[in-house]
């Protein structure tokens, strides 16, 4: 039972037109070939393109699939195949059990009817009785959260409450696979951590496909990745972190600098790693490893030397870390031009992962900017360990008892 395959996808194609007026044409062209018996036309005719092209899987009870990619990769469409909500062009789906579904906002509800009136629709469609949905009715509203408004029409539900009833329906309604698009991230930050605890909790029992844009979620449930592009497979297996690796690395062309204030007083010149050379504009360090930053300013008008602090983002432009280096001396300036700062970091503990580095330059540490600069520097942080999490702390065992 555990180890039971729950969805198989083989071969899966799904072509779509870029053009409404053709589109309609190889419609009504198809549908006549169709009742002629002749064969289905599987290469693309002029407009066409494919949204998704031979993906495959499997994935059995316990384990959790995410799906990645930019927009418009295709991962939508493969949900919403999964789901039967479109016919592939080519390939198979096999699926065994209920499945629970997440995927548009509003989806699977009609909009004329009330909250209370469309879960009892949904159970009707997931195949229970009237009485299993009196038994489950107090739970979903309740999950919900939408006591007071369980006998509005859905079409007068803000977008959250959509998603948190859809959630809700989805999840507790036992199902034996469970398909989440990005909607979720509509919900509240309060509706999100209580859809992954649910997650976590009924992840044993059911094959869960997830399909986000945030990574730290991606990471923290997925057992195993598929990153797609343009429809296509660029990274699939359990290895979760080399698949965002991946995703982000494809981020990494046109990675500038932008500056986000100056008061004219200062310019930075030079931003750099000492030792270190980059690749497309990235410097590579071992996770662990000490280095050396650089920098060259331009002083224009400064009298005094300026204080400079560094933050440090993370590719999803979290702040994880500040540098306010010491040994910083505001002394007079004695005549304009250069000046080189050079401050060494101490074993970057950071985890695998691109950053970011902010430069400021400030009359003191947090007094009076005089110039801010995003991206300064940007350093990939490499590690033989496969972790995703924001940093990694360094511990080693002093007891142990028997
Ligand atoms: N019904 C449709 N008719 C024509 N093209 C479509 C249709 N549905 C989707 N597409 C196209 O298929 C491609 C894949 O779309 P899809 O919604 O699956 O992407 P996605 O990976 O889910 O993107 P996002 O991250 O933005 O949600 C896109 O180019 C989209 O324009």
């Amino acid at each position: 039972m555990d180890n039971e395959v729950l969805v198989k996808v083989e071969g899966l194609s799904k072509k779509f037109c870029k053009d409404l007026k053709t589109s309609l044409w190889y419609g009504v062209k198809d549908l006549v070939s169709g009742v002629r018996g002749s064969s289905e036309e599987r290469e693309l005719r002029p407009k066409e393109f494919w949204a998704i092209k031979d993906i495959n899987f499997e994935l059995k009870r316990g384990e959790c699939l995410g799906l990645i990619g930019h927009n418009g990769a295709g991962k939508s469409t493969l949900l919403k195949i999964l789901n039967g909500l479109i016919n592939p062009d080519a390939g198979k789906v096999t699926i065994k059990g209920r499945v629970g579904a997440l995927i548009e906002l509003g989806a699977g509800f009609n909009p004329i009817l009330s909250g209370r009136e469309n879960i009892y629709n949904n159970g009707a469609i997931l195949g229970f009785s009237r009485k299993e949905i009196d038994s489950k009715l107090e739970a979903i509203i309740d999950f919900a959260e939408l006591q007071e408004f369980i006998d509005m029409p859905v079409q007068h539900y803000s977008s959250g409450m959509k998603v948190r009833l859809g959630f809700a329906v989805a999840a507790q309604m036992e199902p034996d696979v469970l398909i989440i698009d990005e909607v979720l991230a509509v919900g509240d930050l309060g509706f999100i951590l209580k859809c992954f605890k649910t997650i976590d909790a009924i992840l044993p029992q059911t094959a869960v496909i997830f399909v986000s844009h945030n990574m730290p979620m991606v990471s923290r449930i997925c057992s195993q990745i598929i990153l797609m592009d343009k429809g296509k497979v660029k990274y699939q297996g359990e290895n979760v972190s080399k698949g965002i690796d991946q995703y982000y690395n494809s981020f990494l062309t046109g990675e500038e600098s932008s500056l986000v204030y100056t008061d004219n007083s200062i310019s930075l010149e030079e931003a750099f790693i000492e030792g270190v050379e980059p690749i497309n504009g990235i410097y590579q360090v071992s996770w662990g490893d000490t280095i050396q930053l650089n920098f060259k300013i331009k002083n224009l008008t400064l009298s005094k030397m300026p204080y400079i602090s560094l933050v440090i983002y993370d590719k999803e432009q979290r702040g994880v870390a500040e540098i306010f280096p010491t040994g910083q001396q505001l002394n007079d300036i004695e005549y304009k031009g250069f000046i080189d700062f050079s401050f060494k970091l101490n074993n970057i503990y950071l985890s695998k992962g691109i950053y970011h580095l902010t430069f400021n330059a400030s009359e003191s540490k947090s007094f009076n900017t005089y110039y801010k600069i995003h991206k300064a520097i940007s350093i990939k942080i490499d590690h033989e360990e496969q972790m995703w999490t924001p940093f990694l702390l360094d511990s080693e065992l002093i007891n142990f008892k028997n």
